[in-house]
């Protein structure tokens, strides 16, 4: 099956969706809110970035997760390494930089210490763009988006962190389990098993030790939590819901538990696919 992903050409999304398409095809879209839309439909599969070693959790995603019916199917961690990018402009003369968002608290100290205003973008493959367009500008972004665009990289290896990683989470609007037939995605084999799930817990009503309570159910259980992610409810200031991952194969008595004290959904159980 075909895969959306964020585009243009040349971002780390693209550059996955890529390599685990095994050639069925991949839809690039302007945002990640688009990807899921196209996801939930039941047309392509959707590969979204969720969260960084760094600068932590992707809200658009997040919220994507929160809001439309898609479930997760397979996870991917992705190593990545930006680049300041310009089109024959030098780090001292470049007079703006343009930033996708999560790129820029990546590389936060980098441009902090260039002291230079910076413009966010939709992308990595944007920022190259814009700075084309647009002379004594720079770009955060990636190897690929620079050579897409014809621009030179002027620093390499600008994150914060030698290790930054991005994890990636593979979306389907299927309600059921994967099938044999692994999504039509002929690189997906499914082979590292189903050994994390993802749910979210939504309290609903405040009221002291909720939280104690809802951990209570992993530590009785005996399950191990790899995330913990709290997120406005958006019901109003103070009102929280929380994302979290466990390591775990079989859900049921875990769920029947977390629903006696709140509101659950469940995101899926799903495997850690290599790339
Ligand atoms: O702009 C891109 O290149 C993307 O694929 C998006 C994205 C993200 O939103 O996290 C993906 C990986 C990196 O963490 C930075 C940007």
């Amino acid at each position: 099956m075909r895969i959306a992903a964020l585009g243009p050409e040349g971002t780390f999304s693209h550059e996955l969706a890529v390599k685990i398409s095994g050639g069925s095809g991949v839809l690039l879209l302007p945002t990640i809110k688009r990807v899921f839309d196209e996801a939930e439909s039941g047309r392509s599969l959707g590969l979204v970035p969720v969260e960084n070693s760094d600068a932590g959790g992707v809200g658009e995603t997040l919220d994507g997760l929160m809001d439309t019916g898609c479930r997760i199917i397979a996870e991917y961690y992705m190593q990545i390494r930006h680049n300041l990018a310009s089109d024959g402009v030098t780090a001292g003369g470049c007079r703006v930089i343009y930033a996708h968002p999560q790129s820029h608290a990546q590389c936060s100290r980098f441009i902090e210490d260039l002291g230079i205003p910076v413009i966010h973008t939709a992308s990595n493959a944007d920022s190259a763009q814009l700075a084309l367009k647009n002379s004594g500008s720079c770009a955060v972004t990636s190897l690929s988006a620079a050579k897409i665009s014809g621009l030179e990289i002027i620093s390499p290896d600008i994150q914060n962190s030698e290790n930054n990683i991005t994890r990636f989470v593979l979306i389907s609007s299927d309600r059921g389990e994967p099938s044999g037939e692994n999504y039509g995605v002929p690189e997906m084999a499914f082979t590292s098993g189903r050994k994390k799930c993802s749910i979210i817990v939504d309290p609903e009503i405040d009221r002291p030790g909720l939280l104690y309570s809802i951990l209570g159910v992993f530590a009785g259980e005996n399950i191990n939590l790899t995330k913990i992610e709290s997120r406005p409810s958006r019901r109003g200031i103070g009102s929280y819901v929380f994302f979290i991952d466990f390591e775990a194969e079989c859900v049921e008595k875990l769920i029947s538990s977390l629903k006696r004290i709140a509101k659950v959904k469940e995101l899926g159980c799903y495997g850690r696919e290599e790339v």
